[in-house]
C-alpha cells in the first residue's frame, strides 16, 4: 500500500497549488494520459519504480490497475495526482500537463484516516474547508453544502450516523464515510488506492456495490489500484495489468460485463475466466522477476568471487 507523505489525512482532495480547473480537453482527447512515463526515486541512479508507462483514459471511465506487489501502482497514483513529478515522459489530466497537486481529484486509501474528534458529517465536510472554490463559498452556502453531505451519507446508508464519531463505527462504515468525503467536492477524478483492502470479504463486496452505485450516478473518472482481481473485474470498465518493478503496462482488458454488476456476476464464467487470465499474467511476471533476481544474485556472487 501507499505510504504517502501526502496532504492532511490522505483522504481528500489534494489542496495545494496547481491548476484549479484544468482546461477542458478537446473532444477525443483522453482525460488522463500518461506518455512514456518513468519514475526513479532518488534521482536517475536511484530506484526505478516505473518505466515507459503509457495510459489513455477517457472521461467518465472506471479504470483498475493491478500488478504484483511493489510494481509501482501507488507511484502511478502519485504521478496522476501531481504529488510526484515523473522523471521521464509526461502526465496530462483534462488536457493540461500535470505540474503540481491537482484540485480536481478526490482520493481514498486503505486507511480511512477520518479525524477522530469530528462527527461523521463534519468529517465528510472537511475538504470543503480546504479546496477552492468551496472554501470561499462554504460559510455563505452552508445549508447547500450540508444538504450535499447528507445526500452522500444517505447514498452510502449512513444517514443515521452523521453525529457519531469515527471510532464509534465499524471499518466498513468508516470507509463509506471516507468515500463520501472524497466525493464531497464533486471531483472529476477519483483515485482509490486499495480502499477496501483492510475490510473483511463480505463488507468489501458490499462496498463494491456502494461504489458502483455512486459511480453510475455521478460518472466521475475513477482509477482504482487494487490487489484484488475480483474487485477490479467487478468495478472496472478497463483493467490495466502491470509488470513487476520497474512497472510498465503489460496488458489491458476491457470488462464488457453489463452493469449494475452484483456478487452473482462474480460467479459467471466470463468473470471467472477474466480473473483467471489476469491472475496468470501476474503470476508470469512475478516468476520472471524472481528468475531475474536470482540470476542477478548469482552473477553478483560470481563477480565477487572473481574479485577476491
Ligand atoms: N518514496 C519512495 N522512495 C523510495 N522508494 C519508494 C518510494 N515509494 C515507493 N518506493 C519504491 O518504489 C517501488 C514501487 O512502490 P509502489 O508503492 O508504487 O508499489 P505498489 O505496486 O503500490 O506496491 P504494493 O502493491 O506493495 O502496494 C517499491 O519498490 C517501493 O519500495
Amino acid at each position: 500500500m501507499l505510504a504517502l507523505a501526502t496532504p492532511p489525512a490522505a483522504m481528500a482532495p489534494s489542496a495545494s497549488s496547481g491548476p484549479d480547473t484544468a482546461p477542458s480537453s478537446p473532444p477525443g482527447t483522453p482525460f488522463v494520459q500518461l506518455d512514456g512515463v518513468g519514475l526513479s526515486y532518488g534521482g536517475p541512479q536511484g530506484l526505478k519504480a516505473l518505466n515507459n508507462t503509457n495510459m489513455a483514459i477517457e472521461k467518465g471511465r472506471f479504470i483498475a490497475v493491478v500488478g504484483p506487489s511493489g510494481c509501482g501502482k501507488s507511484s502511478l497514483m502519485k504521478l496522476v495526482t501531481g504529488l510526484q513529478p515523473p522523471t521521464q515522459g509526461s502526465v496530462s489530466v483534462n488536457g493540461a500537463k500535470v505540474n503540481g497537486p491537482l484540485k480536481i481529484v478526490g482520493m481514498a486509501f486503505q486507511n480511512p484516516s477520518l479525524l477522530p474528534w469530528r462527527p461523521l458529517l463534519s468529517n465528510v465536510m472537511l475538504p470543503l474547508e480546504i479546496v477552492q472554490p468551496h472554501r470561499s463559498r462554504l460559510r455563505a452556502n452552508k445549508a447547500e453544502y450540508l444538504a450535499k453531505a447528507r445526500a452522500l451519507l444517505e447514498t452510502v446508508g449512513l444517514q443515521e450516523f452523521e453525529t457519531k464519531f469515527p471510532w464509534m463505527l465499524s471499518g466498513g462504515m468508516q470507509q463509506r464515510a471516507n468515500l463520501c468525503r472524497s466525493l464531497i467536492h464533486d471531483p472529476d477524478l477519483l483515485m482509490l488506492d486499495e480502499p477496501f483492502g483492510a475490510l473483511d470479504a463480505f463488507t468489501r463486496e458490499e462496498l463494491w456495490g456502494v461504489l458502483q452505485e455512486v459511480w453510475m450516478e455521478r460518472r466521475f473518472t475513477c482509477i482504482l489500484v487494487t490487489h484484488d482481481l475480483r474487485e477490479a473485474a467487478y468495478l472496472a470498465d478497463t483493467i490495466y495489468v502491470m509488470s513487476a518493478r520497474p512497472g510498465t503496462i503489460i496488458a489491458r482488458h476491457e470488462v464488457d460485463l453489463p452493469r449494475p454488476r452484483t456478487v452473482d456476476t462474480t460467479f459467471e464464467p466470463r468473470f471467472v475466466d477474466l480473473v483467471h487470465t489476469i491472475r496468470s499474467e501476474i503470476a508470469q511476471v512475478r516468476n520472471e522477476a524472481k528468475k531475474a533476481a536470482k540470476a542477478g544474485a548469482t552473477k553478483a556472487g560470481t563477480t565477487e568471487q572473481k574479485a577476491s
